[in-house]
């Protein structure tokens, strides 16, 4: 077999962590191979041994048959690995061009403006990415950014690329054009790497699957014929039930409403109310609307006109700490820039909302909040060597848990999710849901805004919106074809 890219027994330590206990990976030469894990398991320290960010303790790589190149010489890298992060590396205050050509403009002296625009519109061009060259990358959509990487990984002539959960945060048809992508790239002898949480993806774009578990190698297999029990169980190490939903009965106070809300170019004229003990989903398109009502509804954003009232309260506009202090608990779509301080403990990201209630005169105390950070620990399965460890030193699902955590550590009225199990195992997933219906059982109103029909299976009713405006309330019992529908426009 002829392999693009080998790792072999590779073994790499994080102080008191073994991030990778002998593991590998080959993947053959024009294949789309995926690799999946569970929360910690030791895929993204793979992406960084790949991609020549970081040495390995013992081990080795190979591209073609050949030693990798030494750590310093990153042009040796980029010739022969590109990842696509779930985080941008691209410079929001860059033009898409400056993006494209960055570290190369100066190969003759001079940066010459008009000639790197007109070799960054050609460069998009050859790779179909339909996005103006001179537009601020920060300017960019997820999609359009992710598509900007590709095309500049390959300009550099890689042939090895690693998609590191790109479709996170995509919305369905984004996610069928990205695969539209991947499969003409793979016809063109690109071999890829994969890495999701979404199984389903796994089967639909990859041709083999490598599963690690707890800093371990498990089993290489075709994807064809691979049963789906076998493989979350290769994941798990046991057998995984579907999550079940549960049934309640919502009371009749209302613990979160909005009122005429409106914000140009997002939403309008959007009315809801939830009650104590249910669950509300906000299902739609990346258009839709239904993210910037959400950051709405916990102060984010400042809505043109109309009201949030939580737990009784009407909210100052636009002010979280006042929705925090009214009852509220929210896990925001991005949990880089809203979620979490990565400097900062476990114990300490978890407990913010607390901070008050933990110590006399505002001083907290820490055995308190080190013994609540032990409780969400285990109530969510965060995987850390304990309640001091820096949240940016977690993976990206364990991040997410203490986002969670964070959410639910008040005990909130109404609590408010969006994209709630974004990164997260199917293990985990079910933990994180079961954790929303427990706040809803002990009298909370949730809103739960995803991509993921999985996540809204535990609604009562989904909203869903069209172009910024609720279309159609949709109770229990939906089919993914019926919601689906609803959410393109093709039905009301
Ligand atoms: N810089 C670091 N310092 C300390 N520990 C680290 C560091 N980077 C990773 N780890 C630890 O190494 C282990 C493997 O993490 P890794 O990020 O590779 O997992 P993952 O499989 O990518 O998980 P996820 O699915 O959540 O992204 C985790 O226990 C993590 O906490």
């Amino acid at each position: 077999m002829n392999y693009h890219v080998e790792a072999r027994n590779i073994v790499k330590r994080f102080g008191p962590t073994v991030a990778l206990n002998g593991a590998g990976i080959a993947i053959a030469e024009g294949e789309t191979h995926a690799l999946v894990g569970r929360n910690g398991a030791g895929k993204s320290t793979l992406v960084s041994i790949l991609t020549g960010l970081q040495r390995p303790d013992e081990g080795e790589v190979r591209f073609a048959g050949e030693q990798a190149p030494a750590l310093a010489d990153r042009d040796a890298w980029r010739r022969r690995v590109a990842c696509v992060y779930q985080k941008s590396t691209i410079i929001p205050a860059l033009t898409v061009a400056e993006n494209l050509f960055l570290n190369r403009q100066t190969d003759r002296g001079m940066i010459n403006w008009r000639e790197l625009r007109s070799r960054a519109r050609e460069l998009l061009a050859t790779y179909e990415v339909d996005v103006d060259a001179d537009t601020p990358a920060g300017d960019l959509g997820v999609e359009q950014r992710q598509l900007v990487e590709i095309a500049r990984a390959l300009s550099f002539g890689a042939r090895f690329i690693i998609l590191d959960e790109p479709t996170a945060r995509l919305d369905g048809p984004a996610i069928d054009r990205l695969f539209t992508r991947m499969r003409a790239l793979r016809e063109q002898g690109v071999t890829m790497m994969y890495i999701s949480h979404h199984l389903d993806e796994v089967y639909e774009i990859c041709q083999s699957v490598t599963v690690f578990r707890d800093a371990r190698h498990i089993v290489t297999r075709p994807v064809a014929g691979l049963p789906h029990d076998e493989l979350v169980s290769a994941m798990t190490g046991e057998a995984t039930l579907a999550y079940e939903p549960r049934a309640r009965t919502a009371g009749e106070r209302v613990v979160l409403a909005g009122a005429n809300l409106s914000l140009a170019g997002r939403y309008h004229d959007v009315d809801l109310a939830v009650r104590s003990g249910e669950v509300v989903g906000l299902a739609g398109s990346a258009s839709s609307g239904k993210v910037g009502l959400a950051e709405t509804l916990v102060g984010l954003r400042r809505p043109d006109s109309g009201t949030v009232t939580v737990n009784g309260t009407q909210v100052k506009p636009g002010d979280v700490p006042a929705a925090l202090r009214a009852g509220l608990g929210f896990v925001p779509e991005d949990r880089h820039h809203e979620g979490f301080v990565p400097l900062l403990s476990v114990a300490e990201n978890a407990t913010i909302p607390i901070a008050r209630k933990l110590g006399r005169f505002g001083v907290v105390s820490p055995a308190r909040r080190r013994a609540k950070a032990r409780q969400l620990i285990e109530d969510l399965q965060i995987k850390t060597e304990g309640p001091e460890q820096p949240v940016g030193d977690l993976s990206g699902g364990n991040a997410q848990k203490v986002v969670f955590a964070r959410a639910l550590v008040d005990d909130p009225s109404a609590l408010v999710v969006i994209n709630p199990t974004a990164g997260v195992d199917v293990k985990a997933k079910q933990a994180l849901l079961g954790a929303v219906e427990d706040a809803v059982e002990r009298g909370a109103g949730a809103v739960v805004v995803s991509d993921e029909l999985d996540d809204l299976r535990i609604c009562d009713r989904v909203l869903v919106m069209f172009h910024g405006r609720v279309v159609k309330d949709v109770p229990r019992g939906w089919t993914d074809h019926e919601l689906v529908a609803v959410m393109e426009g093709i039905e009301q």
